[in-house]
């Protein structure tokens, strides 16, 4: 099986923008991708692939396979579905939380799909053991979108609950679970500039 991270560097992360400058999100995104690959690798995860945006975007001491398309994210995604001939684990790279047991669980499921639902709607975590028969589909309510391809094209889908795995980091807000919950290079980041104001277990920028 193999593992694809999509990953886009450049002007990322634009919904933190009210609290990381454009250089301060491009670093942060990369932290993080640095923590799922790290948390991957934890997991044995043998074959990575990153696909990216550009291939200047990834660091060079990453033991990944680099691919890259100017395509969107759900065309180049699935482009790349149509090279892939064995079970495949689609993971964002916004998911500095996920643990190497979750990757586990999940890639020791005895059902044809895994999807790990993100807040408000999203898709965390696809696994497919028959990619074949498996079109991406995300943004939007993209959740419920693959849980319906699911159902149509293969039977047996299952749902992964967890709160680590399901917290991408996209607002404001969803720094302060880094603080709280994080142990990798993200929260190294992210403590340097901001701190938990426990009057209100609120997030606030450090003076
Ligand atoms: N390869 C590739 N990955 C992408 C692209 N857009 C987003 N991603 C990745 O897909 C995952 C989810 O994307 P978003 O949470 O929307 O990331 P983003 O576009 O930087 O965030 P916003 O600007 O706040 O929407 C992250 O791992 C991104 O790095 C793209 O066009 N190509
Ligand atoms: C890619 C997108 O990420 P979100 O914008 O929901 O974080 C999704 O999960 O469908």
């Amino acid at each position: 099986m193999r593992a694809v991270i999509p990953y886009k560097k450049t002007k990322a992360k634009s919904r933190l923008s009210s609290v990381l400058t454009l250089k301060e999100r491009e670093e942060f995104v990369e932290s993080m991708l640095k923590d799922v690959v790290n948390t991957l690798s934890d997991a044995q995860i043998k074959n990575i692939d990153v696909l990216t945006t550009t291939s200047n975007s990834i660091p060079d001491n990453l033991d990944v396979k680099v691919i890259t398309s100017e395509h969107g994210l759900n065309e180049a995604i699935n482009s790349y579905l149509k090279n892939i001939q064995e079970p495949v684990l689609i993971i964002m790279a916004d998911l500095p939380l996920v643990k190497s047991n979750h990757i586990t669980d999940i890639i020791n499921t005895k059902k044809d799909v895994v999807i790990v639902p993100g807040k408000g709607g999203g898709t965390n975590i696809l696994y497919l053991k028959k990619p074949e028969k498996f079109t991406v589909k995300y943004y939007g309510s993209s959740f419920l979108t693959h849980c319906n391809i699911a159902k149509k094209n293969l039977n047996a889908v299952e749902i992964y609950d967890s709160f680590l795995a399901s917290t991408d980091i996209d607002e404001p807000h969803d720094l302060v679970e880094i603080l709280l919950h994080g142990q990798g290079l993200s929260r190294k980041y992210i403590e340097k500039k901001f701190e938990i104001d426990d009057s209100r277990g609120r997030l606030k920028l450090k003076c």
